[in-house]
């Protein structure tokens, strides 16, 4: 089966001069390989700086990778084609950082994607805006609401119609249940499983909850210092960590899970 997502070698490299006098910094993402079938959902794990966000970037197309190549059901994406990337891989913007516009109301906010990337006319908009917002949960009438008037589930959900009325194929997100009080995470969660179940999304997400991360992901890619040290099946890399790096983040989650 031609894997809905399959990155091959994808590596990027920045030098960044700080100072005149100061020795340039180099951050290297050394050569990076998996694949993502539909409906799978990959965590990327790892300590900070690591280059999870990097690998975020790339596969959204905010960051043009030095060398590799992404397919999407086979087909190879133009490393600078954004548009077509904006499309089909969307990352999922959280509200808490800022990305839902306080000055205007939810409707107008997903309509912005819709005009600049679909000829559809006002009244076909308006349409796929209110099916959208179904989707995720929310009333047609919410259209009309601002940042202010929405809950902090609604927020969330808000970021999420956001990221799915381009009708993506694969959806990623930075720490995307990080700021989220404990039911609101829990109803994100199971809404976006759902979601993933009923289009086949595959879904690409950073976390340091790796609680989190072994309920609903399928596999797990543990990075370090720039380069995947492991990937696997999540349940074989609970139970079966190779590297000593995913076996002293394992043991970590062990001790507090059974600590409680
Ligand atoms: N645009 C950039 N230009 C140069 N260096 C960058 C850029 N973005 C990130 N870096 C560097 O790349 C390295 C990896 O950063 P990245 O944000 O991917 O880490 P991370 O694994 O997501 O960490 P965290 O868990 O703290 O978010 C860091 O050293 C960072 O300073």
């Amino acid at each position: 089966m031609t894997p809905l997502l399959s990155v091959e070698n994808l590596s990027w490299r920045k030098v960044t001069k700080t100072g005149l006098f100061q020795k340039p910094s180099v951050f290297e993402l050394q050569p990076v390989n998996f694949e993502l079938q539909p409906g799978e959902t990959m965590a990327i794990v790892g300590e900070n700086g690591s280059g999870k966000s990097i690998l975020a970037k790339l596969l959204v197309g905010a960051e043009i990778p030095t060398q590799g190549d992404i397919y999407l059901n086979g087909e190879k994406l133009a490393p600078d084609n954004i548009r077509e990337r904006c499309l089909k891989i969307r990352m999922i913007f959280q509200h808490s950082q800022g990305s839902l516009n306080p000055a205007i109301t939810l409707g107008s906010l997903l309509d912005e994607p819709l005009k600049l990337n679909t000829t559809l006319d006002s009244k076909e908009r308006k349409e796929k805006i209110e099916q959208t917002l179904t989707m995720v949960g929310m009333l047609p009438d919410h259209a009309h609401y601002y940042r202010h008037m929405l809950s902090e589930g609604q927020r969330q959900r808000a970021a999420l119609a956001r990221a799915l009325i381009l009708n993506p194929q694969v959806l990623v997100a930075d720490e995307p249940f990080a700021a989220l009080d404990p039911s609101v995470r829990s109803q994100t969660v199971n809404l976006l499983l759902k979601l993933q179940n009923d289009l086949g999304l595959g879904f690409v997400f950073i976390s340091h909850n790796l609680g989190i991360v072994r309920h609903i992901s399928d596999r797990v890619l543990v990075m370090r210092e720039g380069r995947v040290v492991e990937s696997g099946k999540t349940n074989d890399i609970f139970t079966w960590p190779k590297t000593e790096y995913s076996q002293k983040i394992v043991s970590a989650y062990q001790t507090l899970t059974t600590k409680k």
